[in-house]
């Protein structure tokens, strides 16, 4: 693949990038750089009005991000890594430059000013490659910057503010993020989509072909001015000899606006080397080695990703089973000496944990010690509204074990539950196998706070307001009752599920309006008479069953159901392209799990024509989620 050659010049080298962005981590990997995460700590606040223009301070920012990072590194390990990439984004409009919001106010105030207008983002990059000489840090840097021009739509008062409590404004640059609900604030752009979110990836580029593939005077007129030189522009015998593998240094006679200095002819055409000079030497082996870098194949960077994913979860289940994120949303930032103190673990190896947090998004660093990031206040509190953390508590106690033994699944083509948990598939949801409080609760709030997910669009995928009453079987805590009561206000909605489950439901009623259209009934769908609803409703129920007890439960669902009467039904369904990843995953997790499997939406759609309900429309909910609509035809 023509880019390899450029990243693949990193690939040897120990390289750091010095931001703590989710976005570019995922840039920079995704183009299958390999490198570690050392968030900088340098204070974004240099004097604005002391630039010539918005972007030399991008620039600048970007530099003192890396190299704040390369100095407290070599102070460290005494050794500074090879290569440490900054960055720093903003947004200019106006004449005035936006950085992050400080809170929902500043958000507001930077969202208003850019509502209908073109705006300017900058990238500021700076590549910083560092060498120890005597113990002491050089360097040598490179720094570039791209524009890209965006205009949002005329954006009404309701929208901003739905968007600023949407949380995604705060941690990003002009308050929005341009590759997620932002997207929808956006006109046009004209320039580098992927600068607006972080990171210039094809300018950088460009700057590594320039740095590590110098072009030669006579291949001056060969190298389009603007390209990202392939393997086959470059790659000549004097390239591999000579160098082309270690940044070219800087013509000491040049100044520090000319760029990279063209081959000393002799150096192999491409590097400035001293005889005897270490770093010349250590230039001379990299090259050997590099050499052999041009012709390696891709770097497997998914794959890794695949076989290493495993230590990540764990990381973050470990993370929530300490109650980190409960400990930060109540006091932060704390430094890593408190939190350790807190959650009674070793110092350092809770250090380990908190950066690695920090690396993947989910934690802040900074000088006075770490902080939930938005997203960890959303999701990973343990009782916050849409929290997660029940749900990453039942992997990790239940789940995790379940796929331990997938080998086992495949290759007996049964669920797995006896040999990883001592139970039997029928016995996850029924009374028979009486469970723990504790899990029973782990289990519902993992249901509530996976079900809220989704619910609002589940509730909305289709108008059901000329319904006046339904009935969600298996609704658990109802937390999709609640969303249907929110939006139906006419509509009344019984919750069915096990007197097991029903039990503990009073722990989740709403508080709201709301509550008095809900009610919760205890019973069992396979055996006892359903409650009269003309709309009822499926969610993620089918997959977990076989086909002969589907079609039981579909049967008893069409013989309640009046003529007119509906059945929405909700699962991820199997042949989806766009999904395929992820419902091919649920669908490992069902066969591990339960004696059910996953279908597909022509499946569903046959099952529900078959038991009666016709008209069937579905719509597609998030990434995997397909919900259906069927209407009971007079027998
Ligand atoms: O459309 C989008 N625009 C911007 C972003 C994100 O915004 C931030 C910009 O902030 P900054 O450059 O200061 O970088 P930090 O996040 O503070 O990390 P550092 O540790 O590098 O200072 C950046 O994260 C962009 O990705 C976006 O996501 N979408």
């Amino acid at each position: 693949m023509a880019l390899c050659p450029v990243v693949g010049k990193l690939l040897h080298k120990r390289v750091v990038l010095a931001s703590a962005s989710p976005r570019r981590r995922e840039i920079l990997s995704n183009a299958g750089v390999r490198f570690e995460v050392v968030p900088s700590r340098f204070k974004e606040k240099l004097n604005k009005a002391s630039f010539s223009a918005p972007y030399a301070y991008a620039v600048e920012t970007a530099k003192q991000k890396a190299l704040d990072v390369a100095s407290r590194m070599h102070q460290k390990d005494l050794r500074a890594p090879d290569v440490v990439i900054g960055a720093d984004t903003i947004v200019t409009v106006g004449g005035l430059i936006l950085e992050k919001p400080v809170d929902k106010q500043d958000a507001y105030r930077m969202l208003s000013s850019l509502s209908g207008k073109e705006h300017s983002v900058f990238t500021g990059v700076a590549i910083v490659h560092c060498y120890s000489r005597d113990g002491q840090l050089d360097t040598d840097i490179s720094e570039f910057y791209e524009e890209t021009k965006v205009k949002f739509s005329e954006l009404s008062e309701e929208l901003l503010w739905e968007y600023i409590h949407s949380g995604e404004p705060m941690d990003k640059a002009g308050g929005y993020g341009i590759q997620a609900l932002g997207g929808m604030l956006v006109e046009y752009i004209h320039g580098d989509f992927l600068n607006v979110v972080g990171f210039p990836l094809n300018h950088f580029c460009k700057k590594l072909a320039e740095l590590y593939y110098p072009p030669k005077p006579e291949d001056v007129q060969r190298v389009k001015h603007d390209s990202i030189p392939t393997v086959d522009t470059f790659e000549n015998p004097s390239d591999v000899e000579g160098g082309g593998s270690e940044p070219a240094q800087r013509n000491p006679g040049s100044g520090e606006g000319e760029g990279w200095g063209p081959c000393a002819p002799g150096a192999g055409g491409s590097l400035v080397e001293a005889e005897g000079d270490p770093r010349a030497r250590g230039t001379k082996e990299a090259a050997k080695c590099n050499r052999t870098a041009e012709t390696l194949p891709p770097f497997p960077a998914d794959l890794l990703e695949l076989i290493e994913g495993f230590k990540a979860s764990k990381a973050l289940f470990t993370a929530c089973k300490l109650k980190v994120f409960d400990l930060l949303r109540d006091v932060a930032p704390q430094k890593a000496v408190d939190i350790a103190g807190n959650v009674d673990a070793s110092l350092y190896k809770t250090e380990r944990l908190l950066d690695f947090c920090t690396a993947v998004g989910i934690l802040e660093k900074t000088e006075q010690g770490y902080s939930n990031t938005e997203l960890a206040n959303l999701y990973l509190v343990s009782d916050s509204e849409d929290s997660l953390h029940s749900f990453i508590m039942r992997n990790n106690d239940h789940t995790w074990n379940l796929f331990t033994h997938l080998e086992f699944a495949i290759q007996e083509g049964t669920s797995q539950p006896r040999r990883a948990l001592g139970k039997e598939a029928e016995d996850l949801f029924q009374d028979s196998h009486p469970q723990s409080k504790e899990t029973q609760l782990q289990f519902m709030r993992a249901m509530h706070g996976l079900t809220r997910l989704t619910a609002h669009q589940v509730a909305t995928a289709f108008n059901l307001s000329w319904f006046t009453s339904a009935c969600d079987l298996g609704g658990c805590t109802g937390a999709l009752a609640c969303k249907l009561a929110q939006e139906y206000p006419h509509l009344q909605v019984t919750v069915l599920d096990l007197p097991n489950v029903m039990e503990h439901a009073s722990c989740f009623q709403p508080h709201g309006p709301e509550a008095a259209q809900i009610s919760f009934v205890s019973g069992d769908f396979f055996r006892d008479s359903l409650p009269r609803a003309d709309l009822y409703i499926l969610s993620r129920i089918l997959h977990d069953l076989p086909d002969d007890r589907v079609h039981d439960l579909l049967s008893r669902v069409s013989g309640s159901s009046k003529p007119g009467g509906s059945l929405l039904l909700v699962e991820a369904v199997l042949d989806d392209e766009q999904a395929a990843r992820v419902s091919l995953m649920q669908s490992l997790n069902t066969l591990v799990q339960t004696q059910g499997r996953q279908r597909s939406r022509g499946e569903y759609r046959r099952l529900l024509q078959q038991h009666g309900f016709c008209d069937v429309q579905v719509a597609r909910v998030g990434d995997t989620l397909d919900v259906f609509l069927g209407t009971r035809a007079a027998p």
